[in-house]
Formats: C-alpha cells, sequence, structure tokens
C-alpha cells in the first residue's frame, strides 16, 4: 500500500499568472506542497500592465527581459467574458467596474486577483523571486523517482536560493520574448526600430511616419490606435488580403496604406516593400509574435525549443522522459485559455499524486509523433505547432477516459 506521505509531493510553480495560479490551486488541493515563484511584485503575468518601457532593448534582443508584460494601455480581450473565468469561478461583472462583455485588461487582473484572495492563493507566493536554473538532482534512472534543484534570486537578496523539489511545474507563459523576421539592412537602419512587446501608448509617434509590420491583432490594433497621432501609418502585411474590417478603416483614413512585406531597409531611412514602393519612415514597429523560452531550464536536451516546437510534449504538457514529474502548464496558442490551464492542472496534480497514471513512454512518443504527422499533413508549419485554433483538444476526453 503507498503511504499517504508518498502522495503529496514537494512541487515548485514558476510564475503567478493565470497559469501558475490555477496550478497552485489545484495542487494544494490534491494535497502537495506548493511554492511559487513569482519574480514580479504581483499576480497577473501578461495582465499585470507595465507601463514603463522605456530602459528596454526596443527589439527586446537580448534573452534577459525586463518586463513580461506585452499589455498595452488601451487593451481589450478578444474573448468574451463567459468564456474566460476558471469553471468555477465565473468572470462576471461586478459593481463598479468595467462592465463590457470584452473588457479592457484591467479588467480581468482584478479577476485573477479576487480568485487568488478567494481561495488564498498569496501565503504560497514567493513574489520579486526569479528561477535563474532548474535541473536533475539525479539523471533519471529506472525506478528512481526523479527529483529538481530549484536555484532562484529574490530581488534584494545577495545570493541565490538552491532548493530540491520533488515537482516542477512551469507556468511562465510565452508572450514576453520577440521573434523578430530577418529583413535585409536591418542591423544598419539607424531610425527607431522596436518590437510591439514594449508599445504601450500611441502619442510617442505622434506626428511621425510609423511602419507596423504584420496584421495580426496586435498589428491592427496598434496601427488603427496610430492613425489619430501619426502623421502616416504603413502596415505591411503578409498578405493584402485583409479582414473585411480593416478595409473599412483603411478607406476611411487617408494617412493608413497597406503594403505588401519589407523586402529591404536603407540607410537613408527608406524602407522598401517588395512590390518595389517604398516610403522614408521614421520607425518601425514589428508585431511579429513571440516565441518560447525557458532560460532556466536544464533538462540534458530532454525538452528543446525547435522553430518554436517546444517539445516532445505528450498532449503539450509533459516530456514523456521527464513527467510526471517537469509539466508545462500554458503552451498552446490560440484557444480559450483559462479552462484549458485549469484542466491541465487538475491532470498533472492527479498524476503526481498517483490518482491517475500516464501511458507508457513508448504510446507517448507514439501520440506525440501522429500529433506532428497530422499537423504536416494540414500543412500547419513546425512554428505554428501549438496553436489550437480549430483542433480539437483530447485532454479533456483523456481526463473523461481515465
Ligand atoms: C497583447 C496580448 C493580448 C492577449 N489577449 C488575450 C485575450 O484576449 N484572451 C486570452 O485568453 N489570452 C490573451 N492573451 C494571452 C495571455 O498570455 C494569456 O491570457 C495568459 O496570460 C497566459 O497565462 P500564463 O500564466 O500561461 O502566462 P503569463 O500570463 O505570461 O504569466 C507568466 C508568469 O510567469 C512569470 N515568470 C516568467 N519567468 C519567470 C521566472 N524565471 N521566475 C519567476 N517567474 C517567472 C511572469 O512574471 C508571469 O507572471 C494575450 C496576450 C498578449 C501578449
Amino acid at each position: 500500500m503507498v503511504s499517504e506521505r508518498n502522495l503529496s509531493k514537494n512541487v515548485c510553480i514558476i510564475g503567478a499568472g493565470p497559469s501558475g495560479l490555477v496550478a497552485a490551486r489545484e495542487l494544494r488541493k490534491e494535497g502537495h506542497n506548493v511554492v511559487v515563484f513569482e519574480q514580479n511584485h504581483e499576480v497577473g503575468g501578461q495582465w499585470l500592465y507595465q507601463p514603463k518601457v522605456e530602459h528596454e532593448d526596443p527589439l527586446g534582443s537580448s534573452n534577459v527581459l525586463k518586463v513580461h508584460s506585452s499589455i498595452y494601455a488601451s487593451l481589450r480581450l478578444t474573448s468574451p467574458r463567459e468564456i474566460m473565468g476558471f469553471t468555477d469561478f465565473p468572470f462576471v461583472v461586478k459593481k463598479g467596474r468595467d462592465p463590457r462583455r470584452f473588457p479592457g485588461h484591467k479588467e480581468l487582473l482584478l479577476y485573477l486577483q479576487d480568485f487568488c484572495e478567494y481561495f488564498g492563493l498569496r501565503e504560497m507566493i514567493r513574489f520579486n523571486t526569479t528561477v535563474e536554473y532548474v535541473g536533475m538532482l539525479d539523471y533519471p534512472e529506472f525506478g528512481k523517482d526523479l527529483r529538481w534543484i530549484v536555484k532562484s534570486k529574490e530581488k534584494e537578496a545577495e545570493e541565490r536560493v538552491e532548493e530540491v523539489f520533488d515537482a516542477v511545474v512551469v507556468a511562465t507563459g510565452h508572450y514576453s520574448q520577440p521573434r523578430l523576421p530577418s529583413i535585409k539592412g536591418m542591423d544598419a537602419w539607424r531610425r527607431k526600430q522596436m518590437h510591439s512587446h514594449i508599445y504601450r501608448v500611441p502619442e510617442p509617434f505622434r506626428n511621425e511616419v510609423v511602419v507596423v509590420v504584420g496584421n495580426s491583432l496586435s498589428g491592427q490594433d496598434i496601427g488603427m490606435e496610430l492613425v489619430d497621432v501619426a502623421k502616416e501609418i504603413h502596415l505591411s502585411a503578409k498578405s493584402l488580403d485583409v479582414s473585411e474590417g480593416l478595409s473599412k478603416v483603411i478607406s476611411k483614413h487617408q494617412n493608413l496604406h497597406l503594403h505588401p512585406q519589407i523586402d529591404s531597409l536603407h540607410e537613408d531611412g527608406r524602407v522598401l516593400f517588395v512590390d518595389g514602393t517604398s516610403i522614408v519612415a521614421d520607425t518601425i514597429i514589428y508585431c511579429t509574435g513571440y516565441s518560447y523560452s525557458f532560460p532556466f531550464l536544464d533538462t540534458k536536451g530532454m525538452v528543446i525549443v525547435d522553430d518554436d516546437r517546444v517539445g516532445p510534449l505528450y498532449e503539450h504538457t509533459f516530456p514523456p522522459s521527464l513527467a510526471p514529474s517537469l509539466s508545462f502548464v500554458g503552451i498552446p496558442r490560440k484557444l480559450i485559455g483559462f479552462p484549458f490551464f485549469e484542466s491541465q492542472a487538475k491532470w498533472i496534480a492527479q498524476l503526481l499524486s498517483g490518482k491517475r497514471t500516464l501511458p507508457s513512454w513508448d504510446e507517448m512518443m507514439q501520440s506525440i509523433k501522429e500529433f506532428y504527422r497530422s499537423r504536416e499533413v494540414d500543412g500547419i508549419p513546425k512554428h505554428n505547432t501549438h496553436d489550437l485554433a480549430n483542433f480539437e483538444v483530447k485532454l479533456s476526453k483523456l481526463l473523461k477516459n481515465q
């Protein structure tokens, strides 16, 4: 018989954003001892708006980011509040707060803070503490439980603290490390270039000629709000076949222009597009997305990031060779997030307590290979491996069947 003691694990969760918070709640509910490390002074992750970015590396090329959040001041949720909240803690309208169905970003931060207070999660969180290293205590040996060394540093402390945990849950998000295109002349271009990671408000671009690269949600949002302050906005998109909404906005504003991709940048400030047209710009804002990055994680090559594919990961959650003691919450992109994070958290908690079991290593690897193959057949590039829009997520089915 397995003793009570064995069922409860010492678990380190990295990150107190939506994924880390729900993981903390589920793991504690299951009887585990949990410590959450959060580099910021407050919970919320991306939703903790950080207005001060002036000392940031504008292209975010360095691996060391000071600002985690990429949220800009005007951002409103793209999904309605009814489908955003955790399953047992709905994101309802509260008196005196933003009542909109697609509220502003601050409302989601308040919701996460309410969640935290309601379930008493703060006592588990070590704020202002960055995890700098996670590595295996012993290389995985058959029949031996894997444990993890976690090295962290509190902001004001001089020394790093080293601790050992039975399991590590990585919940560090993936909208902070800018992904940049490679454009001829980019290094030599002397005017302002920045990634949308540090875009906050339109005012600094008053009377400028701005090129916005990328036609994603942020590219469109930023382009549209610059219309009222910038002299000209040139939106450069992979395809000129844009949404009806954007076409309407372009036709209404004489200073908003649509272009194909950039061919090259020139020292005199010229931006040449692939159709041969060019303009002279003051600033280029790259709204070109983000890369997965786990600078603290040393798995001896058992989990790697290859062209934005984090893997191998069974159901985007467990690396088969290190499961269940290492797991990831929140890796999938473009799906209704919070309830999915919650299912992942429940699954991890129950696997660690031995209530559930995983398939064999061979079966998990087989499932991962089949998933990769099906994506290839559908023509989805490797860097979109974790984009689960329109893809049937099997996790809830998996949980029900076990
Ligand atoms: C512009 C923008 C708009 C978005 N709009 C929506 C939307 O409308 N709807 C939606 O569902 N999602 C949206 N998202 C996605 C958003 O990222 C998720 O909603 C959610 O925040 C992901 O939660 P998470 O906890 O996985 O990651 P995050 O929210 O990124 O939280 C990760 C946490 O980990 C901490 N951390 C990171 N590294 C370390 C470390 N080494 N040590 C200690 N702590 C660390 C960070 O400080 C942070 O608090 C948007 C994202 C962006 C950038």
